[in-house]
């Protein structure tokens, strides 16, 4: 039966060199296996071998045949699946401590706190996955990009061996994340930088519209499975800034699991807001902030049987961590210089370490990208605390802000954020209010529609660029963790120039024009006479 094409691990054999940097590499070999890639160590299952020749070169790649109508994807994929053991594993583990760490938990477990209330982490067998070199682990990934097959089609779940090795497939919650395109932005880097090589990660093209999507497909699927083991998990909870939220509800509707929200009140977008209350969500809106609505699910998380959603739980960080994989992925496997990301609650720019550096442990590439950690002037303690040299850490009461998303002063990941910075001698920058809608507007006028946290994260390239920690042609990527379309609202103030003590310098209003040829070709005229000028 033809299926589609799938490298498999050979004894090494030979060396070259790949990025500038040397690797041992087998010689791809293609046997004809769509889904039992679960374990790299599987031979093809008995309906396809019929082209695995394991001694010959590369084959073009065979086109599947349709499934029978009557089968769905899950149904194909359960078909072609290996019947040979996984052999990859992972397990919580208090945060930051080594592999030996006497105190571990299965992912089974409902457990979001080592014993001694600190912060867990998702372990992963690094000697099983090893096994295989960089080289297998670069074409694995490489040849799942694009497919629709189950369920390796997601961005996420290409690199499931690296996420949750062990879940069945059939209990994933997915819809395709990740896979969010790397686009080079040239006139911005151009006109306001004098840069050439400057790149944004559009995390915010995404199934709910933000990063958040690649966290919760994981957790989610998660939970679908201990809830089939009959574990005690009756609805999920998260407290939100929106993002959260969005993805919790959309996920937990799709596999019909109820979900819960806490959300500040009238501190969130109603695009945001809408999200949860379109897809079933029980969504309490609570007269406080997000620290208040944190503090609340945590207490309530710990006397009900509702799954806690929030980054704080690392099963999020697994599903995150594979942005920054597939920057490297986009990137042909070299590696940036930098990496920009605006931090709140601060569980992403640790995914980002880790997905960075778990490419580099395991070979796939030879270095790792310094990161830079962007923050809100008005919900800044993480740049408080870089400022003091890591001296003294204190949460703050967050003030408003147009990243409206970030306005968090009690970060649940204040730990995994400096080990992340410290770990790449990276750096925390922030923007003033002014400072993050000024790099928004102009960033917009280039092309793009970006959310406010990726005007944070702009303005932090902008002064490292000022001040020449990064040069014009280190090659940099900012990530843009939101659509734009769902912060219409700050736009809109900012055009109108409604924003008490902001210049709002890259205004672009409409004109009111009277309905009058003569009236419109008079404005049409001035304003060709000063583009024309120009
Ligand atoms: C759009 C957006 N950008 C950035 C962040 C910051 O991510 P983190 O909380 O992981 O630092 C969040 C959420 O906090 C967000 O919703
Ligand atoms: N921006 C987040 C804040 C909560 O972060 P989390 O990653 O800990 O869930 C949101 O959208 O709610």
């Amino acid at each position: 039966m033809a299926s589609c094409s799938l490298f498999h691990p050979k004894p090494k054999i030979r060396s070259f060199h790949h990025n500038n940097h040397r690797i041992t590499h087998r010689p791809p070999t293609l046997i004809s296996c769509t889904s039992s890639i679960s374990n790299p160590s599987s031979t093809t299952n008995s309906s396809n071998n019929n082209n695995n020749n394991t001694n010959s070169p590369p084959s073009p790649v065979l086109s599947k045949t349709r499934r029978p109508a009557d089968e769905n994807i899950r149904d194909e994929a359960r078909r072609y699946r290996s019947s040979s053991k996984n052999t990859f594993s992972a397990k919580y583990v208090p945060f930051n401590v080594g592999p030996d760490s006497p105190e571990c938990y299965s992912l089974d477990e409902i457990v979001y706190r080592s014993r001694s209330g600190g912060l867990l982490d998702v372990l992963h067998d690094m000697e099983a996955l090893k096994k295989y070199d960089g080289a297998y682990w670069r074409d694995l990934f490489d040849s799942r990009v694009g497919k629709t097959t189950w369920p390796y089609g997601s961005g996420v779940w290409s690199k499931k061996e690296w996420v949750l090795p062990e879940i069945d497939p059939d209990d994933i919650v997915s819809a395709f994340e990740g896979n969010s395109n790397l686009f080079w932005a040239e006139r911005f880097g151009k006109q306001f930088l004098g840069m050439n090589d400057l790149w944004v990660k559009h995390c915010g093209i995404s199934h709910t519209g933000s990063f958040k999507d690649l966290g919760m497909t994981v957790l989610v699927s998660q939970v679908n499975r201990l809830r089939k083991m009959k574990r005690p998990v009756v609805g999920v909870g998260c407290a939100s800034t929106g993002d959260t939220s969005a993805a919790l509800s959309a996920y937990c509707a799709s596999a019909g699991i109820p979900s819960i929200v806490f959300l500040p009140a009238n501190k969130i977008s109603i695009a945001q807001l809408v999200q949860p209350i379109a897809n079933g969500a029980f969504v309490l809106s609570i007269d406080t902030d997000f620290d208040g609505c944190m503090k609340l699910i945590r207490e309530v998380t710990s006397e009900l049987p509702i799954y806690l959603a929030n980054s704080l739980n690392s099963l999020r960080l697994e599903g995150q961590k594979t942005a920054a994989i597939e920057i490297l992925q986009q990137f042909d496997w070299q590696v940036p210089d930098w990496v920009i990301v605006p931090g709140g609650n601060l569980g992403n720019i640790y995914a980002f370490y880790k997905g960075f550096k778990m490419c580099h442990e395991l070979g796939l590439v030879d270095r790792m990208p310094r990161l830079v950690c962007a923050q809100a002037a008005n919900a800044n303690p993480l740049y408080l605390y870089y400022k003091s040299e890591w001296k003294d850490f204190k949460s703050v009461k967050a003030n408003t802000t147009f990243a409206s998303a970030i306005q968090i002063g009690d970060p649940v990941s204040i730990d995994r954020a400096v080990y992340a910075l410290k770990n790449c001698n990276g750096i925390v920058e922030e923007a003033t209010e002014e400072e993050l809608m000024d790099a928004m507007a102009q960033a917009d006028s280039t092309g793009m529609f970006i959310c406010p946290h990726t005007g944070v994260a702009l303005t932090a390239l902008v002064k490292l660029r000022n001040s020449g920690v990064i040069s014009p042609t280190d090659r940099t990527v900012v990530v843009s963790t939101a659509h734009g379309l769902k912060f219409t609202q700050s736009k809109v103030e900012y055009h109108s120039k409604e924003i008490k003590d902001m210049a709002c310098r890259f205004a672009n209003p409409p004109m009111q024009v009277k309905a009058d040829f003569g009236a419109v070709m008079d404005v049409l005229k001035n304003y060709l006479g000063n583009h024309a000028s120009k």
